[in-house]
């Protein structure tokens, strides 16, 4: 199977998200609503019923004064008791319809949580899952845009701000309705007194909407203020001995002390911003009350309003009110759902907003995953690999730093190593190969363009460990497998072996399910890193990638490890970043790096030989760490003085 062919790598782009302003916010929420549209319809028709049974009561509890009010009109004007009774009957009656609507709103109550419920966690999850998806699926984006605890902040928090949202929008229609009905209601009563308690609810609303940047601006510093606090944590926490060894305790409370200042600011604003809004909504309800008690208590004297009608008033008034102010609150919910969209835009980065609310199933039920839990997606097959080109790759970073115009080719069972001084660009140069980075120019593989280098350049085709790797706080079996099959347990044996790991199997405490601890802290730098390098041989991957993985390896281990992969995976295609003797003696090739441009390639002979670059690398005269300095072990000079005189062509160069 060919792999499949299409344009030219995407010449690296500058993406800017959106501000919030520009947030299609209503459109996407929309999308979401359409995920489960009988479970949105349900909601909104059970909060419905919720909201609007109380203006049932308050007319229940009006007649049911009315009634009271007759018989003892009636009393006193000295009717016959028959017709005395009669108002007194209607007055029962109407408490009895007061109770059924009141236990009707309990049974209505019931399913409405247990749809909200439903929807509210099904939402949370679809979002969760599109923004996770993109984070490991997705073409060149796989890096964090920011630090993890941010990442966190967005999945946790914004997440829950668009389900607060969704909640607005649940129970706004039954607010609504209530309004109508509330205000109908009165007017029929007193066209005069419903106007002076609805004219400040407007303003009410008219208050917030130019509320509207305060809102969003103080949701987001928020925002930003707790990321910043809970990274500094993270980062402590995983620094503490270079605090200790430091001593630098006392400055590091100081800092931490001046970002929780900050975070109170902040989240004192946006607080104070929410509480003054609510507040204003409050005293709207008792600015109405006390229109309805001067205005209303007047008419009743003067007989213009009987109690029942006056009941009726504050029976509907609290509710009307508090669902006017409703709207107010739900403008600015609106508004922060606005900026959670806008915030959670950056974890996908290159990708369209409406990924974030696409369709796609989800898992959450357990009747869900009868007969097994979804299937894992095969594995695409890969031809054998037999040929790389890379042409005129570039990569540039934020710093203005990066590689440039990089080509060189890659066969299948070469051993190819890209050396160069700290800095050159090695790192980018893998990073934007795999499509870890964005990058411009173009990439072939057995002949065929890659268009998504991110997506291509996996395993079964290729794998690669990383200069820094990180470990998952579980056991080292499961860190070298990473859910990879192996029923026979012969990949992962392999994977160790070649990974010179078998001396470190017997020394650590539970062998293979030794827990490594929070990203392989339990292990030494090198046992880490020959963890990360079987992770990837357990890939069992055509090409493999290393970058720099040496650095943390005695020169013995180092040279089992390149002598292994040698002798028992004859066909492997290895790309080595590295600097050290034991890589460049085993190398085909040699590519030289300087200022992010391939300056030189060839053998290590030739390159000896002409290239002033390569024979400082080789000397260890320039900035590359180590190479012939005295870090390196003396038996690994002699070892590699022997393997150079047993290179063809070499020895007499030097
Ligand atoms: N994420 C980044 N943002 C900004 N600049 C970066 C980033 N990553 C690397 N750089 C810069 O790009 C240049 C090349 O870095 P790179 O890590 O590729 O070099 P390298 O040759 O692998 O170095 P080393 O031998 O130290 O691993 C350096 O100047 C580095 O500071």
């Amino acid at each position: 199977m060919s792999a499949p062919a299409s344009s030219k790598v995407a010449s690296p782009t500058v993406v800017t998200s959106p501000t919030a302003a520009e947030v299609p916010t209503l459109k996407l929420m929309r999308r979401l609503f359409a995920y489960k549209p009988a479970l949105f319809a349900f909601n909104v028709a059970a909060w419905t019923s919720f909201h609007t049974l109380p203006a049932i009561f308050s007319y229940f509890v009006s007649r049911i004064f009315a009634h009271l009010g007759e018989a003892q009109t009636l009393g006193s004007a000295g009717q016959a008791a028959s017709v005395r009774q009669t108002a007194i009957t209607a007055a029962w009656l109407a408490v009895a319809y007061f109770a059924a609507a009141r236990f009707a709103r309990f049974g209505v109550f019931y399913f409405a949580v247990r749809a909200w419920f439903k929807i509210w966690f099904t939402l949370d999850a679809l979002l969760r899952r599109n923004l996770l998806a993109h984070l490991l699926l997705a073409s060149g984006s796989r890096r964090l845009p920011d630090t993890p605890a941010e990442a966190v902040s967005r999945f946790r928090d914004d997440v829950d701000d668009v389900a607060a949202n969704t909640e607005a929008w649940l129970d706004a229609g039954g607010f609504l309705l209530y309004s109508v009905i509330a205000i109908t209601l009165m007017w029929r009563v007193d066209s005069t007194i419903t106007l002076v308690i609805c004219a400040p609810l407007l303003l009410v609303i008219i208050f917030v909407q130019r509320l509207t940047p305060q809102i969003r601006s103080y949701r987001r510093r928020m925002r930003q203020a707790t990321a910043r606090v809970t990274d500094f944590i993270g980062e402590t926490f995983g620094a503490v001995s270079a605090v200790k060894l430091s001593a630098r305790e006392t400055q590091m409370v100081g800092h931490l002390s001046d970002l929780g200042e900050t975070r109170k600011a902040a989240a004192l604003r946006d607080v104070l911003l929410t509480e003054l809004i609510k507040g204003v909504n409050i005293n709207m309800i008792n600015l109405g009350v006390g229109a309805v008690l001067l205005l209303g208590a007047n008419l009743i004297l003067k007989g213009q309003m009987t109690i029942g009608d006056f009941v009726l008033f504050f029976a509907l008034l609290p509710r009307l009110t508090g669902s006017m102010g409703y709207f107010g609150d739900m403008i600015a919910r609106h508004r922060r759902t606005g900026v959670s969209f806008e915030r959670m835009q950056r974890l996908l980065q290159d990708a369209p907003m409406s990924e974030m609310v696409a369709h796609h199933p989800l898992y959450l039920d357990k009747e869900n995953l009868e007969g097994g839990p979804p299937a894992v997606p095969p594995r695409r097959e890969a031809a054998p690999f037999e040929s790389l080109q890379v042409r005129h790759l570039s990569a540039v970073h934020d710093s203005g730093r990066g590689i440039l115009d990089a080509s060189f080719d890659l066969k299948r069972g070469e051993f190819v190593v890209i050396t160069g001084r700290i800095g050159s660009g090695k790192s980018t140069l893998v990073r934007a190969l795999l499509g870890l980075i964005p990058a411009g120019g173009e990439i072939t593989w057995n002949g065929d363009v890659v268009s998504d280098p991110a997506s291509f350049f996996v395993p079964p085709r290729s794998a690669y460990t990383a200069q820094l790797p990180q470990l998952f706080s579980d056991s080292l079996r499961d860190n070298v497998l990473m859910g990879a099959p192996d029923e026979d347990g012969s990949a992962l044996a392999q994977a160790l072996k070649l990974a010179v790991m078998q001396q470190d199997l017997s020394e650590l405490p539970q062998g293979l399910s030794t827990q490594v601890g929070a990203r392989g802290v339990k292990l030494s730098g090198g046992q880490l890193q020959r963890s990360a390098v079987a992770r990837m041989l357990a890939q069992q991957a055509d090409l493999l990638i290393f970058d720099d993985v040496s650095s943390a390896l005695d020169a013995e281990t180092e040279r089992q490890l390149w002598a292994g992969l040698a002798g028992e995976l004859p066909d492997a295609t290895c790309l080595v970043v590295s600097h050290r003797r034991a890589a460049l003696l085993r190398a085909d090739r040699i590519i030289v790096l300087d200022e992010g441009r391939v300056v030189d390639q060839g053998q290590l002979g030739e390159l000896l030989s002409r290239s002033g670059q390569m024979q400082a690398l080789w000397s260890g005269e320039v900035g590359s760490g180590e190479v012939g300095s005295g870090e390196v072990g003396s038996a690994e000079v002699e070892s590699a003085e022997t393997d150079l005189d047993a290179q063809p062509g070499l020895a007499p160069n030097l």
